[in-house]
C-alpha cells in the first residue's frame, strides 16, 4: 500500500499496512517562496536553497511515520534530496526505527531524463535506453554514466519556468515509476535494478554515508548496492569533482537533527 506523507500523523487503522510511504511535501524551486534566502533574488536558485524550508517539514513527517508506522519502506522526493534522506535517516535513527534498506532517495527522474536524452540522439525508445546516474540529486552530483557530463536537466526546467517551479509533473511520473519498481520488488520479482540514493558504501571512504548508484531492490527494500562498474576515466573525475559538495549537504542534513 502506498500513502502519502500527509497521512503519516493520523494513527488510524488505515496506517496498519503501510509498506511504503511517499515523501513529496514541501516547497518546490520558486523565487516567490524563497529569495530572502538568496543573496540576490534574481540569482539561481539550487535544490540547497529550499533547506530551511523544507528541513523542518521532512523532520515533522519522518518523526510522524517513527511514530505511527511500524516498517514502512520510506521514498523521498523532497528537495534537496541529499540533506532531506540524511534528515530522514537520523530521525528514524534516534527513534529507534531506522532500517538503511528501506529508506531511498527518488533520483529517478536523472534518469528518465537522461535516458530521453540519449534516445533522442540514439533514435531509441527512452524506455528501452536505461541509463545509470550517480551520486546524488543536485547539480554537479548528477553524473549520468554515459556521456562523460554532469546533468542539469532540472536546472533548465527551472530556469525555462523562469524561476516559478520546477518540475512537479515529471517527478510524479517519475515517483510512480520508482515506487512501481519498489512495490514489484517487493512482491518477489527479482532482477530490479534502478538507482537510487540510498545509505552506501561506495564512498564511505571519502566520510560521504549516503550516495546514489545502480541499486537492486529485494523482498526488504536494498538488497544489493552496485559498484560503479566501468565508468569511464572522466566519468570517475566528475564523481570525485561532485564528492565535497555532497558530503556538505550529507552533513547539513545529519547536523539539522542532531
Ligand atoms: N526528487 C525529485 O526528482 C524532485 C523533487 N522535487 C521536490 O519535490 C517537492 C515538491 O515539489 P512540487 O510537488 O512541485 O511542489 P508543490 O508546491 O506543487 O507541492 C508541495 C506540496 O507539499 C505540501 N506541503 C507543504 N508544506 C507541508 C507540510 N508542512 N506538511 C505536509 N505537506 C506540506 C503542499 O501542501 C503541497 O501540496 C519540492 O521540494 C521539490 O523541490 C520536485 C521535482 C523533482
Ligand atoms: O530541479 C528541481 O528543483 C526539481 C528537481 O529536483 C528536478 O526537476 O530534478
Amino acid at each position: 500500500m502506498v500513502a502519502n506523507g500527509y497521512a503519516a500523523d493520523k494513527p488510524n487503522e488505515a496506517l496498519q499496512g503501510v509498506e511504503v510511504v511517499v515523501i513529496p511535501a514541501g516547497v518546490p524551486r520558486n523565487l516567490r517562496y524563497v529569495s530572502s534566502s538568496l543573496d540576490s533574488p534574481s540569482s539561481q536558485m539550487t535544490r540547497d536553497d529550499l533547506f530551511n524550508t523544507n528541513a523542518s517539514i521532512v523532520y515533522d513527517l519522518a518523526a510522524a511515520i517513527a511514530r505511527n508506522i511500524p516498517k514502512p519502506h520510506i521514498l523521498v522526493i523532497s528537495n534537496s534530496v541529499n540533506s532531506t534522506v540524511p534528515i530522514v535517516a537520523r530521525t528514524l535513527e534516534k527513534a529507534g526505527t531506522y532500517d538503511p534498506t528501506r529508506l531511498f532517495g527518488i533520483t529517478t527522474l536523472d534518469v528518465v531524463r537522461a535516458s530521453s536524452f540519449l534516445s533522442g540522439i540514439a533514435g531509441t525508445d527512452p524506455a528501452q535506453t536505461p541509463v545509470t546516474v550517480v551520486g546524488g540529486h543536485s547539480g554537479v552530483m548528477i553524473v549520468p554514466c554515459f556521456l562523460s557530463l554532469p546533468q542539469y536537466g532540472g536546472d533548465e526546467v527551472v530556469q525555462a519556468k523562469d524561476g516559478a517551479g520546477s518540475a512537479t509533473l515529471s517527478m510524479a511520473y517519475a515517483a510512480a515509476k520508482f515506487t512501481n519498481l519498489l512495490l514489484r520488488a517487493l512482491k518477489g520479482e527479482a532482477r530490479i535494478v534502478t538507482p537510487t540514493f540510498v545509505k552506501s558504501p561506495l564512498c564511505a571512504a571519502q566520510g560521504i554515508e549516503f550516495f546514489s548508484s545502480a541499486v537492486e531492490l529485494g523482498p526488504n527494500g536494498v538488497a544489493k548496492i552496485h559498484d560503479l562498474g566501468n565508468i569511464t576515466t572522466p566519468e570517475q573525475e566528475l564523481v570525485y569533482a561532485a564528492l565535497p559538495e555532497l558530503k556538505k549537504n550529507i552533513e547539513k542534513g545529519l547536523a539539522f537533527v542532531q
